[in-house]
């Protein structure tokens, strides 16, 4: 049986991890935080999954990377160069990285592909996300998940098109922009809105995640699938083959 190792094990992603290592018959390798012994676990884990912290990410690679065990990272808040550092690793071992592990997210982001892909330059794309009062990083990773699927269907990269947040005497709107929003509150789990606005007529593509259990099941089914891989970096959508 596929043993599990969680690195952020006693915080809201890592308990709820945990849960479903339980609910699925795995085995779970054990779990590390701040202050833990995160090579000492790959050493004895078949899998990682890393719901923890951007400032551990390059520690946690390179462990992964000497006990050649691979790697799922759920973390989110990740710099450009930490997506290098993911690529270097993904030479030696299997790397799935993304901002959500969900189906309906996963799912979401092929919509929204389509949609910009179908949809001309004279209709903007806005993103709206809302997280609980705890989250660090903004905007959310599923929100550049999914303005990345929205500048894939464009043609284009992210960064070629991102605004974030807007404030002031901002000027008018620059057609071909991605506009991102984020909102804070209560506990909230994890709201997105991809809107889709032209004159006269408007679509929104939304999900909303109601439980964190639904990022835990997609986490632990990425973690089965991906202990048997070679190395490479992965996403979501390869485990779920949609
Ligand atoms: N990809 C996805 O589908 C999802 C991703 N996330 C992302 O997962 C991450 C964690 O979210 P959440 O569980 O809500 O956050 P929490 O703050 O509840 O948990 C983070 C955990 O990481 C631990 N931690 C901190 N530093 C280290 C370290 N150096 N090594 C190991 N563990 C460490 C913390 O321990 P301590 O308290 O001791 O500091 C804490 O237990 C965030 O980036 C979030 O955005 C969340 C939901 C879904
Ligand atoms: O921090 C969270 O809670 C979540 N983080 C992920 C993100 O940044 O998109 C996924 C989910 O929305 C919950």
């Amino acid at each position: 049986m596929t043993a599990i190792g969680i690195y952020g094990s006693s915080g809201r992603m890592g308990r709820a991890i945990a849960d479903q290592i339980a609910a699925e018959g795995a085995t779970l390798a054990g779990g590390v935080d701040a202050g833990g012994d995160p090579t000492a676990l790959a050493r004895v884990a078949d899998v990682l999954v890393d719901f923890s912290t951007p400032a551990a990410l390059e520690a946690h690679l390179a462990i992964a990377r000497a006990a050649r065990t691979p790697i799922v990272i759920g973390t989110t808040g990740l710099t450009q160069a930490q997506h290098q550092a993911i690529d270097a690793a993904a030479t030696e071992i299997a790397v799935l990285q993304t901002g959500n592990t969900s189906l309906g997210v996963t799912l979401l982001a092929q919509l929204v592909r389509e949609a910009a892909a179908r949809l001309g330059p004279d209709w903007d794309i806005e993103i709206v996300e809302s997280h609980h009062r705890h989250k660090v990083d903004a905007p959310s990773g599923t929100a550049i998940l999914l303005g990345e699927a929205a500048a894939t269907g464009r043609g284009t990269t992210l960064s070629e098109l991102r605004v974030d947040g807007r404030a002031g005497l901002t000027g008018a709107r620059t057609e071909g922009t991605i506009g991102m929003a984020s909102l804070r509150g209560g506990s909230i789990v994890g709201d997105h809105t991809v809107m889709f606005a032209s004159e006269g007529e408007r679509i929104e593509l939304s999900h909303l995640a109601q439980d964190r259990s639904i990022f835990a099941r997609g986490a632990v089914r990425a973690a089965l699938w991906i202990a048997g891989q070679p190395a490479g970096r992965y996403r979501m959508g390869d485990v779920l083959g949609l």
